[in-house]
């Protein structure tokens, strides 16, 4: 039995998987934490509910797998964690803000709280690592790139990963298929898969680039912020504004896409300026991964938006029959449920595919091997 931890910002999800039957034996969310009128003060007290829900003492638990969204420069793939891959993820703290510091208290409380187990960590990044230099380069003086760690990265590895797999398995080509895969949740990305590898996505050094999100801006001209800087913001101001109060909300006060949709709905002009932004650059990315693959074999939309809004999938790829897209209309808004379904016409070129993501599965898989591997040594 497999314990995975989520541990977010303000959130901890939590699932205890057994990796030989195909059913969760818990899966949870504590919400909230750290907010006015939570019962849940800190990440110390959600591990310790995370704990008595699911018997983290019993002797089923084999090992620990957690989600650390960046691993920085040298933690490329899954690990055993020691002291120094901690120092490593603290190290990688600037690199990913709002993620990795609640990544590294999890993984703090849960060390205190079973010492005798296994921890292995779990890169959002990971799967990037192998993106071809032409794509991970960010064209800037190359001296200065490499003294300050300045590269793409990418994120959402672990669930881009997964998607991909099931994508090219449900189109039968399970070694060769071309993959873009849209993980559209609160965070966004758009990413090029060729036969299994990474070729290009759209989140870079940090999870800011890319795709307009939630309450990120995504894709910004550089000169801008020089320019908020210039006149007097300070520099954390405009960090917190881009990555908090920019994106959907930035843009209409929502982050959550269903309001903006009821908004948009109801004849609302600035959720439909959001979202307009929002479909746009979705395209523009679309457009621009099919030109990195060449022949794309599947494109594969997952996460909350991804998943559940017909309206978005209409909406980013409408009018690209010409490029061999075509979605069913009948397809694409119905359907639900757990395993991977066609919503694109019989004689598209290009199979559309809703395919529900599952990180924590990912990570229990990862945490199993690392641990196979560690015994093995
Ligand atoms: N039926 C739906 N239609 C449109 N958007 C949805 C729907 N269900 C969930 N979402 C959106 O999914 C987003 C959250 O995605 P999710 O992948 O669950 O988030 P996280 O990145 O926190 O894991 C929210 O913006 C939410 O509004
Ligand atoms: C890296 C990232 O953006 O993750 P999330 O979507 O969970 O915020
Ligand atoms: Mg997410």
């Amino acid at each position: 039995m497999i314990l995975v931890i989520n541990s977010g910002s303000s959130s901890v999800k939590y699932q205890l998987i057994d990796l030989d039957a195909p059913e969760r034996r818990v899966t949870g969310k504590i919400e909230r934490i750290g907010e006015a009128g939570s019962d849940v003060p800190d990440h110390e007290a959600a591990l310790k509910r995370v704990a008595e829900e699911v018997a983290m003492d019993s002797g089923e638990l084999v090992a620990i797998g957690h989600r650390v969204v960046h691993g920085g420069p040298d933690l490329t793939g899954p690990v055993l964690i020691t002291d120094e891959v901690v120092q490593k993820i603290a190290e990688a703290v600037p690199l990913a803000p709002l993620h990795n510091p609640a990544n590294l208290a999890g993984i703090e409380i849960a060390r205190k709280m079973r010492p005798d187990l296994p921890q292995i960590a779990v890169f959002d990044t990971a799967f990037h690592a192998a993106m071809p230099a032409a794509a991970r380069t960010y064209a800037v003086d190359r001296e200065i790139a490499e003294r300050y760690g300045v590269r793409r990265y990418g994120f959402h590895g672990t669930s881009t990963a997964f998607v991909a797999r099931e994508a090219a398995r449900f189109a039968e080509r399970p070694a060769a298929a071309n993959v873009i895969v849209l993980h559209l949740g609160n965070g966004a990305s758009a990413t090029a898969v060729a036969a299994g590898r990474c070729v290009d996505t759209s989140m870079g050094m940090t999870p800011l680039e890319g795709l307009v999100m939630g309450t990120r801006s995504g894709d910004v001209d550089p000169g801008a912020i020089f320019h908020l800087l210039r006149a007097g913001l300070p520099a954390d101001q405009v960090e917190e504004m881009l990555n908090h109060h920019s994106g959907l909300a930035g843009l209409c006060g929502d982050n959550d896409m269903r309001r903006v949709l009821e908004r948009v709905k109801a004849g609302d002009a600035a959720a439909a300026t959001a979202y307009g932004v929002y479909c746009h650059r979705l395209r523009r990315y679309i457009g621009a991964f099919c030109a990195v693959l060449g022949k794309v074999d599947v494109i594969a939309f997952t996460g909350g938006v991804g998943e559940n809004s017909a309206q978005v999938r209409r909406d980013a790829l409408g009018g690209l029959e010409p490029m061999g897209i075509r979605l069913d209309p009948m397809r694409n808004s119905g359907g639900a449920g757990d395993a991977p379904r066609r919503v694109s016409a019989d004689n598209s070129r290009v199979t559309v595919l809703v395919v529900p993501t599952d990180e924590e599965l990912e990570i229990a898989r990862e945490t199993s091997a690392v641990v196979a591997r560690t015994k093995s040594q």
